[in-house]
């Protein structure tokens, strides 16, 4: 009886301390300029969720995504981002922050000029990495985690959109981030191409890294259902899938 109840008091504790909020927006108000894109956004992430931002296009998906990795200023409403407070950042913090953050877009954004291998060393080095042992362990690391550690010398050119992706994804994985915003990242791949995309950030969420994925493909959603808030009229809501 009294270990039982020690258990359970031992249980209830761990869930605590391993729960940990990695996003929390509290009456959070998003503006493009002076245009007010979104209101009253309530919003917590913990730590190893997997979450959809769904909207149309122009629903203001990509300008929340630009808040999260301040690339626009929190104008209205609290903020805090792995362990950044958004209102209070400053210039010299952001990136600091966006080591913590990885960040996918939907166009892979790879330098055209140099190798995969050489689009990652780039990024490591503008991240204070000087090591070249350790650099090369590194981009093999990420390169296998995405599939792709047989593609380090090619150019991106010479690579399907698909594996460009999954390179974006290596990419956005280098500095071990806390949280993953990645923002329509099948946008410009084909069906199967997608699927295979969130085969791979499902496995990188599965290994505990939290992902918030804006897209507008209901088909990815309906074969992976996850948390999935909707933007809709300047509003943000929680929609509940049912299975039929
Ligand atoms: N730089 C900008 N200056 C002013 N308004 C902007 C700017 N960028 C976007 N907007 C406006 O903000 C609104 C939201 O755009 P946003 O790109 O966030 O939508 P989205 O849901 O991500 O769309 P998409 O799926 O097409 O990327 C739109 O009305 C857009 O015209």
């Amino acid at each position: 009886m009294f270990s039982g109840e020690m258990f359970l008091f031992l249980h209830i504790n761990s869930i605590r301390t391993m729960s940990q909020t990695i996003l929390s927006l509290k009456n959070v108000s998003i503006y493009q300029e002076n245009n007010l894109i979104l209101s009253d956004i309530n919003l917590e992430v913990q730590k190893g969720e997997f979450l959809y931002f769904i909207g149309k296009t122009g629903s203001g998906k990509s300008s929340i995504m630009k808040v999260l990795y301040a690339d626009l200023p929190l104008k209205e409403g609290e903020g805090t981002i792995v362990d950044y407070n958004l209102n209070t950042l400053k210039e010299k913090d952001i990136p600091y922050l966006r080591r913590k953050i990885g960040i996918v877009f939907q166009d892979f954004k790879l330098l055209s000029d140099r190798s995969i291998k050489d689009n990652l060393i780039f990024v490591l080095k503008a991240t204070g990495w000087v090591d070249p042992i350790e650099m090369d362990n590194k981009i093999q690391e990420v390169l296998e985690k995405v599939g792709m550690a047989n593609f380090a010398h090619k150019m991106p050119h010479q690579i399907s959109g698909g594996e460009q992706q999954r390179v974006a994804i290596a990419r956005a994985l280098l500095n071990d981030p806390e949280l993953i915003l990645a923002d329509e990242p099948s946008g410009n791949l084909d069906p199967q191409t997608s699927i295979e995309i969130m085969e791979v950030l499902k496995k990188i969420n599965a290994n505990g890294k939290t992902i918030i994925m804006a897209t507008h493909d209901y088909a990815l959603l309906l074969k992976y259902p996850s948390k999935t808030l909707k933007f809709e009229d300047g509003k943000v809501f929680e929609v509940v899938q049912k299975s039929v």
